[in-house]
């Protein structure tokens, strides 16, 4: 079965990043980018808490990365953050995550992201490289300024609000 597109605020959300090797690393930094409160535990010194795990160093989080290269590790985080509604990725077994990274474009607060519902990571960077030409710096700009113009169309009726909105884009992308 495919898995649904949610996109979802974590702004200021309380992740647990679980290792911090390469795999990690990448985690971390997409974590970040979308705001998230991110703190990385593992047994390396490029941590902020540098320990071995205990089901203990959960409590208080909200999103949980189990990116060890311990397989029994990363499944008894994710048993344990399913028992405790924990949103959590493992990143050997897509069977462990609740949730996926996807392969994504993001300009401004545009974004477009890819996914084969765990299948096949590759055919997701894939797409990302030919989405590239159309995902572009400008279409970011252009979405910030159309949330203003948005704004002030609220009185106007949908359709017509539709149609503004539509040949607004359309000439700045010819701009
Ligand atoms: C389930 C998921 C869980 C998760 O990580 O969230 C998952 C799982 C696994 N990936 C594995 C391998 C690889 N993953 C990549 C690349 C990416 N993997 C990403 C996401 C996801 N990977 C989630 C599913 C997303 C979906 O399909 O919709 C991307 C999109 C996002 C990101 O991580 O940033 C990022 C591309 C981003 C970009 O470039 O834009 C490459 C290619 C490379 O390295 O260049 C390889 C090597 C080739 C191969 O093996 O396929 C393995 C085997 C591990 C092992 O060997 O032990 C597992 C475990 C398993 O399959 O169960
Ligand atoms: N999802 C994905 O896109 C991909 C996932 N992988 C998987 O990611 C795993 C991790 O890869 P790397 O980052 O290269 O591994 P790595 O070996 O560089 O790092 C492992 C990290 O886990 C930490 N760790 C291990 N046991 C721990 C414990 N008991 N307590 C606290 N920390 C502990 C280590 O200190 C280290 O920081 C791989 O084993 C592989 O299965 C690999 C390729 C792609």
């Amino acid at each position: 079965m495919a898995y649904f597109p949610f996109f979802i605020d974590i702004t200021d959300c309380k992740a647990l990043v679980v290792g911090s090797g390469p795999i990690a690393q990448n985690k971390i930094k997409i974590l970040k980018e979308f705001g998230a409160k991110v703190t990385v535990l593992s047994k390396q010194e490029n941590s902020d808490v540098t320990k071995e795990f205990e089901i203990q160093d959960l409590d208080g989080f909200n999103i949980v990365v189990a990116a060890t290269n311990d397989s029994q590790l990363n499944h008894k985080i994710s048993l344990e953050c399913k028992k405790r509604n924990i949103l959590v990725n493992a990143v050997d077994q897509k069977e462990d995550c609740t949730f996926i990274f996807p392969s994504y474009i993001k300009q401004k607060d545009v974004v477009a992201a890819f996914s084969s519902s765990g299948k096949n990571p590759v055919i997701c960077q894939y797409l990302k490289k030919e989405n590239e030409s159309i995902v572009t710096r400008q279409l970011g700009e252009i979405n910030d300024r159309m949330e203003m113009i948005r704004k002030e169309l609220k009185s106007v009726d949908g359709q017509t609000r539709k149609e503004i909105l539509k040949e607004f884009l359309y000439n700045q992308l010819e701009k």
